[in-house]
C-alpha cells in the first residue's frame, strides 16, 4: 500500500484486505487503505459503490465477512459501535443524531455523561467541556444552554462534528456531512473539518461534491462497485482523473 509523504507516525487506522457479503452480493472486496493522523482521506465513488458499508464496517455497525481492521496498528474486532468508540472511533451522519429537546452541552455528552463525587450529573463539567470545545473550533452557537431545535442546521452539525472531536482520540468518520445544508452553512462546517487536522487524528469523509474533497482531503480513495480503484494525492491529481476513475469511463 502506498504511504502518504506528507503525514508521517503510525496509522490510525489500517484496513487490510477487506470483504464484505451481503447474501450473494459482494458489496466491497479487496479493499486496503490506512489513514494516518492529522489527515483527511477523502471516500469518493458512485451510489452503491460501497462507502457506506465501509463507514459501517470501520464503525462496528458490521463485520467485515473477511480481512482486518487494526487501529495504531493493533488488530481489533468491532462487533457493535459502542466497541468502535471504545477505539476512540466517532461517526457523524449527515442525518444529525442529536437529541432536538436537549440542550447542546447535554448532547455532548449524551450516554457518556460525566457524574461528580455525589453520582450527580457534572453539569459544570459538562457545560465548560462544551464551552471551550465550540470555541476552539469556532462552532457559533449561542451558548453551551442552547437546544438543539432551535439552532439552524449548520451549527447542530457544527455541535455534532463537536462531539466527534470531544470523544474521538483516533479517528472521525463523516458521512456527508453537508448533504442537507445550504452554502454558507456548508462552508461553515467544512472550516470546521479542516481544522481537525491540527488535532492530530485521521479523518474520513464521504462526500458526493468533488469540490469539497478538492477543497478538504489530502488523499481520495475511490470505490466503484465495491472494488478499490485506486488511492491518489489530492495535490497530484484533478477532478477528470477521479471522475474517470468513479465512473471507468475516460473523460475527453
Ligand atoms: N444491508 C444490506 N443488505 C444487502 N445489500 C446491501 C446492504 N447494504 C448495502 N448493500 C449493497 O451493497 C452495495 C454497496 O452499498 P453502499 O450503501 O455501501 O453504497 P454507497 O457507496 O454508500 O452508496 P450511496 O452513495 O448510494 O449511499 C450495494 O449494492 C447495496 O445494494
Amino acid at each position: 500500500m502506498k504511504t502518504n509523504a506528507a503525514v508521517s507516525g503510525r496509522p490510525v487506522l489500517g484496513l487490510n484486505d477487506i470483504r464484505k457479503t451481503f447474501g450473494g452480493i459482494v458489496a466491497i472486496e479487496n479493499f486496503s487503505l490506512e489513514v494516518y493522523p492529522g489527515e483527511i482521506v477523502a471516500l469518493v465513488g458512485d451510489n452503491g459503490a460501497g462507502k457506506s458499508t465501509l463507514i459501517k464496517i470501520i464503525s462496528g455497525v458490521y463485520l467485515p465477512t473477511s480481512g482486518s481492521i487494526a487501529i495504531e496498528g493493533e488488530t481489533v474486532a468491532m462487533s457493535n459501535a459502542t466497541m468502535a468508540r471504545a477505539h476512540g472511533i466517532e461517526v457523524v451522519y449527515q442525518d444529525l443524531a442529536l437529541a432536538d429537546q436537549q440542550t447542546v452541552y447535554m448532547n455532548m455528552f449524551l450516554g457518556r455523561e460525566p457524574t461528580n463525587a455525589l453520582g450527580l450529573l457534572d453539569r459544570r463539567r459538562m457545560i465548560a467541556e462544551t464551552e471551550k470545545l465550540v470555541t476552539e473550533l469556532d462552532v457559533r452557537i449561542p451558548s453551551a444552554h442552547s437546544t438543539i431545535r432551535d439552532l439552524s442546521g449548520g451549527q447542530r452539525q457544527g455541535v455534532a462534528i463537536a462531539r466527534a472531536t470531544h470523544w474521538a482520540s483516533k479517528l472521525i468518520l463523516l458521512d456527508e456531512p453537508t448533504a442537507a445544508l445550504g452554502v454558507a452553512e456548508t462552508a461553515k462546517v467544512e472550516e470546521i473539518v479542516a481544522s481537525l487536522k491540527t488535532r492530530n487524528i485521521g479523518v474520513l469523509i464521504i462526500s458526493h461534491s468533488l469540490d469539497q474533497v478538492f477543497k478538504l482531503s489530502d488523499r481520495i480513495c475511490v470505490l466503484r462497485r465495491g472494488k478499490q480503484i485506486g488511492v491518489r494525492e489530492t495535490k497530484k491529481t484533478d477532478k477528470n482523473e477521479i471522475i474517470a476513475m468513479i465512473t471507468g469511463l475516460q473523460q475527453s
